[in-house]
């Protein structure tokens, strides 16, 4: 070892005591100078002393319980790059984490290899600037300017463009859930084209398309001769998404075994090709959506809970239309325009149906109300969309649910539960055009749980059917 004036210097920051020493003996031995303190404090004294050439911080330890470690060391020293590393992941924390301009963010037990890549790969990333210093949030009107493709102005989804905004510079793992058609993916195109690697490939990854026995081959390539029918040698997806952002759609779909082999990956930003031996080094952001509750899933025993840790450090939850107030009208009139493509001999809503579709469940969010503008602009002969130009599910919501909360709460649980069961397979239907076998995909069900179901509703899929 050499104590050479260029050797990096690394102040660890950690309350437990074994921790910081192993941390600092593995950094020491891999060449680097470093100095381990126990607290915030200290840590703080020591950045106003002594030059550092990056900082690894856990989260909760004395001295951070209000993250002032990590936020006196941004705004004071914006140049040196700071790695956290926490037991305890949770989201507002991981949000102001990024905010804060956060280099990485490692989770406990974190292991050395991966400690030392990411180590390495920070300190060999040139400096940034002071003046990149901590960003200022735009405020509601600008951040709507800012992502004109997302529509809405609801405070949930200004919250969403929130943290779209501030993960979107980062290199962070983003997990969004929501319910089909709540515009998991558009937000993920948005976090990659206004992030740094936007002039690179946006891969996208539906989990729900590769068979288990495909996945290896499927995402990481195979040599020619790896099994029957590998003619050549052929370059998995992942290999496409190298300093771009690798797009994975469905992840609560991936079996499990899929999940174990996508963890590697994802740790070590490499994998080995089918019937190679040489590994391949990505250098791959990871952005996934799913529409299932993944940590029940974990709860479950159904989804790996390192993955998610790994994959959610960011997570984000899409509210449902129905929850997004007025969006629904900004969201039809965006609609009414972009399919008539300029020639808007449709002007609007009508007032009913302005009202019909704030009572309305959507049950397929805004997938479905592009579905019914579009049904309309092909309908209506009027100036105005009216409400005999929606679909008959839609209109019967407006007539059996003037309230629907106070209506709700006169019926039994098991009633309204099969009402919000017959609107889902309606729309579901509506949606899929009465094909069963993509309704029931949808549904998580075997074609026949899907007939059984309809039937049990008085539904035939014939009166979908254009
Ligand atoms: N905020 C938004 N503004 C404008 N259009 C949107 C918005 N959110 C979604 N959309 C549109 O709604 C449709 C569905 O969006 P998207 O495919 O992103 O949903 P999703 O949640 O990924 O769906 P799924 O779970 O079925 O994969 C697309 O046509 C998309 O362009």
């Amino acid at each position: 070892m050499n104590d050479s004036p260029s050797k990096k210097r690394i102040l660890i920051a950690d309350d437990e005591p074994l921790y910081l020493r192993t941390t600092g003996q593995l950094l020491r031995k891999a060449g680097y100078e470093c100095v381990c303190v126990p607290d915030g404090k200290e840590a703080l004294e020591r950045l106003h002393k002594e030059p550092f050439d990056l900082i690894l911080s856990d989260l909760n330890m004395p001295g951070n319980l209000k993250l002032e470690l990590l936020q006196q060391g941004r705004s004071q020293w914006p140049h040196i790059p700071l790695i956290v590393i926490t037991g305890v992941p949770s989201l507002p924390t991981a949000i102001e984490s990024v905010r804060l301009g956060i280099a990485d963010y490692l989770l406990k037990p974190v292991k050395y290899e991966d400690l030392l890549a990411s180590v390495s790969r920070m300190l060999s990333q040139p400096t940034a600037m002071a003046s990149e210093s901590i960003p200022i949030p735009p405020d509601a009107e600008a951040l709507s300017a800012k992502y004109p493709e997302i529509i809405g102005r609801s405070e949930p989804m200004i919250e969403v463009l929130e943290v779209v905004d501030r993960v979107a510079h980062t290199d962070t793992n983003v997990l969004i859930s929501g319910e089909s058609g709540t515009g998991k993916e558009v937000i993920a195109q948005a976090i990659h084209r206004y992030g740094r690697r936007a002039q690179q490939s946006f891969q996208v990854i539906d989990c729900t398309s590769i068979p288990e026995s495909l996945f290896e081959s499927v995402l990481f390539g195979h040599a020619k001769g790896a099994f029957t029918g590998a003619t050549q040698d052929q370059d998995g997806l992942l290999s496409h998404s190298h300093r771009g952002t690798a797009f994975f759609d469905e992840l609560g779909e991936l079996p499990m075994a899929s999940q174990a082999r996508l963890l590697r990956a994802v740790q070590e930003q490499a994998f080995t090709p089918v019937g190679k031996s040489q590994l391949v080094h990505i250098d791959t952001r990871f952005i996934c959506a799913t529409n299932r509750d993944l940590q029940e899933e974990v709860n479950a025993g159904r989804f790996r809970q390192d993955l998610f840790y790994r994959l959610g450090v960011i997570h984000m939850e899409l509210p449902p239309l129905r929850e997004r107030g007025d969006d629904v009208v900004l969201l039809a009139h965006a609609f009414l325009d972009k399919l008539q493509r300029g020639e808007a001999r449709i002007k609007g809503l009508s007032d009913e149906v302005i009202d019909c579709f704030g009572r309305y469940r959507w049950p397929g969010n805004i997938r479905e109300l592009r579905n019914v503008i579009e049904r309309s602009v092909a309908l209506s002969q009027t100036e105005t969309v009216q409400l005999s130009d929606l679909p008959k599910p839609i209109r019967d919501a407006e007539a059996s649910a003037p309230r629907a909360v106070s209506v709700l709460a006169e019926i039994s649980r098991e009633e309204a539960l099969d009402n919000a069961d017959q609107s889902y397979l309606t729309a579901l239907l509506e949606k899929h055009k009465g094909n069963i076998s993509q309704a029931a995909q949808q549904a998580g069900l075997s074609r026949q749980g899907m007939h059984k179901l309809l039937s049990r509703h008085g539904l035939s899929a014939d009166d979908f059917r254009a």
